[in-house]
């Protein structure tokens, strides 16, 4: 495994249980903004971080592997002098997440997936994406990007929202996000799922079309022993975003529960 040290940014009180938050492919750490609060008045750690390629992380050259983030996330809790921490993680990062649970259990003492799969395809899409983003940029699939986030009715009453995250994905490096387009379209992780033994919530939301709740979140949930699925209304797929308050109700309950 080679690590990169990520882009980090920590809250909270030093004595406080840690709870990682990791990111979806095309985004930065801003998007878990709505969790940072309610986590911190609750006495919790909280540290949000940029995947290899994104935001103010360093850009390493393709190929990127699952086990390359997971080297990154142990990397960053080593920084840190963290042994183990709960890890939060949304699409790629519940993907991230996944890889941890079943390979590095010592340090995951929780895990909550949002809006996640164990095998993305069809792969064909993974590799026309990776392709247009690095012929002509990421603000090419900027607008795209927002409408799989989003539900439309929501991005119509915040257009203040959807331009922030237009301009999120935007600012992505390129060869960051097209790599790791890449590791999805390669990813298959279903069958080593039951092997995971942190206590584990998934969270989907019902209006996600990229990582719908029964193609993507209910399979996770059957396969990962004594795993909990919620279902939250009105959520596309950046639903910690969308509806920040019911996704941090289910992930305060669960941390309070491990
Ligand atoms: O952008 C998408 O298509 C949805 C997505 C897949 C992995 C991820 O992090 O976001």
């Amino acid at each position: 495994m080679s690590a990169v040290r990520v882009h980090r940014v920590v809250e909270g009180p030093e004595d406080g249980p840690v709870v990682v938050f990791a990111g979806s492919l095309g985004s930065d750490l801003r998007m878990w903004e709505p969790q940072v609060a309610p986590l911190v008045e609750r006495g919790y750690r909280v540290v949000r971080y940029d995947a290899r390629g994104h935001g103010g992380s360093p850009v390493p050259p393709p190929p990127y592997r699952l086990e390359d983030l997971g080297a990154d996330f142990v990397a960053l809790l080593d920084d840190l002098g963290v042994e183990r921490a709960h890890l939060v993680g949304l699409s790629l990062g519940g993907m991230t997440g996944m890889w941890l649970g079943v390979h590095v259990p010592d340090r995951i003492a929780s895990l909550v997936l949002c809006c996640t799969s164990a095998k993305l395809g069809p792969p064909s899409m993974w590799v026309e994406r990776a392709r247009k983003v690095r012929a002509e940029g990421t603000a090419s699939i900027a607008e795209a990007g927002v409408g799989r986030w989003l539900t439309e009715p929501y991005a119509k009453s915040h257009p203040d929202v959807a331009e922030f995250l237009r301009a999120m994905i935007a600012a992505v490096p390129a060869e960051g996000y097209a790599a790791c387009c890449e590791l999805i379209e390669r990813m298959d992780q279903l069958d080593a799922l039951p092997k995971i033994s942190a206590p584990t919530l998934v969270i989907a939301g019902a209006d996600d079309r990229a990582t719908s709740p029964e193609e993507h979140a209910r399979p996770i949930a059957e396969a990962i022993p004594g795993a909990r699925l919620e279902v939250v209304a009105n959520a596309s797929h950046l639903g910690s975003y969308e509806r920040p308050a019911e996704f941090t109700r289910l992930i305060l309950d669960h941390l309070e529960r491990t």
